[in-house]
């Protein structure tokens, strides 16, 4: 049987509050499983709003959202919470991280809150605590010391590769990452995104990286631009409720043979 699409999106729109233009408007997006897509766009273009409701953070006034076969559109709000706590890894623009754990207890969290990432890290690599040390390693923080540290003493580059490594943990189906290469210089980006890329696929979870660095799209399969609202769509249309432009999602291959969007 194949696996479901990691993620589908049909005609869904979203506005923050009734009053505002719609920040997305989303003919049609899918990731195949275990995909790597790259997602650029400028400010305030509508990539973190996406990224709330791929998460399930946010839900759409309209349309339809599936990630990894679930319809999260026909899930209450403390159900997404529970299909997004066993089945994402995120890594937020501000990490996240809890400032009072350790490290290791940040890395760990996600086993914390699932049973199910929980057992696929055990049966990976025969616990959580080794799971989250062998990714940590991986993303150069394997040292004693560091593990036990509070995050708050790391640089924020460390407390990146901290946010990447807890997404990872248990093999999530879907990893989304907003902007996690901002506070990066350009050779510990270009590293921290190979790494990202290859734990990934290690763990067959599909990948929707969000960043404004277009250098970076190239190290992924496929590249989607969400374009500047301000260019699509005419103030007057902002503040009615009709149909909009702005915020739709445009895709182009980067890589020979790979495919546009998918219905
Ligand atoms: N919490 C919020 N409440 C109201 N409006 C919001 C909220 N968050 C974002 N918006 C609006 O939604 C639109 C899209 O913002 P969003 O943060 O998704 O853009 P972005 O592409 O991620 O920007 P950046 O690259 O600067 O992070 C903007 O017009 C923004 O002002």
């Amino acid at each position: 049987m194949t696996a479901p699409a990691a993620l589908h999106m049909a005609d869904v729109r979203y506005r923050w509050h009734r009053r505002a233009p719609w920040a997305i408007n989303l003919p049609v997006l899918t990731l195949a499983a275990g995909e790597h897509v790259f997602l650029a766009g400028p400010s305030g273009s509508g990539k973190s709003t996406l990224l709330a409701l791929i998460a399930g953070i946010a839900a759409p006034q309209a349309g339809q959202i599936t990630v990894l076969g679930e319809r999260l559109t026909s899930l209450s709000g403390a159900r997404r919470d529970c299909f997004r706590a066993e089945h994402l890894g995120i890594i937020f623009q501000q990490f996240n991280l809890l400032p009072y754990l350790s490290v290791l207890d940040n890395v760990l969290l996600p086993c914390r809150f699932s049973r199910r990432r929980r057992q696929q890290a055990i049966e990976r690599d025969g616990s959580p605590e080794a799971q989250a040390t062998r990714l940590l390693g991986r993303l150069g923080l394997a040292a004693d010391d560091v593990l036990r540290r509070p995050v708050t003493a790391l640089s924020v580059g460390q407390q990146q590769r901290v946010a990447a490594a807890r997404a990872l943990m248990g093999a999530p189906g879907l990893v989304i990452a907003d902007e996690p290469t901002s506070a990066l210089d350009a050779d510990r980006r270009a590293e921290f995104v190979t790494l990202l890329v290859q734990e990934c696929q290690a763990a067959s979870a599909a990948l929707l990286f969000v960043s404004h660095d277009l250098s970076l799209a190239s190290r992924f399969q496929r590249s989607v631009s969400l374009p500047d609202i301000n260019a699509l769509s005419p103030p007057a249309a902002l503040a009615s409720s009709g149909p909009h432009t702005q915020g739709a999602a445009t895709e182009h291959s980067t890589l020979p043979g790979s495919h546009g969007s998918r219905p």
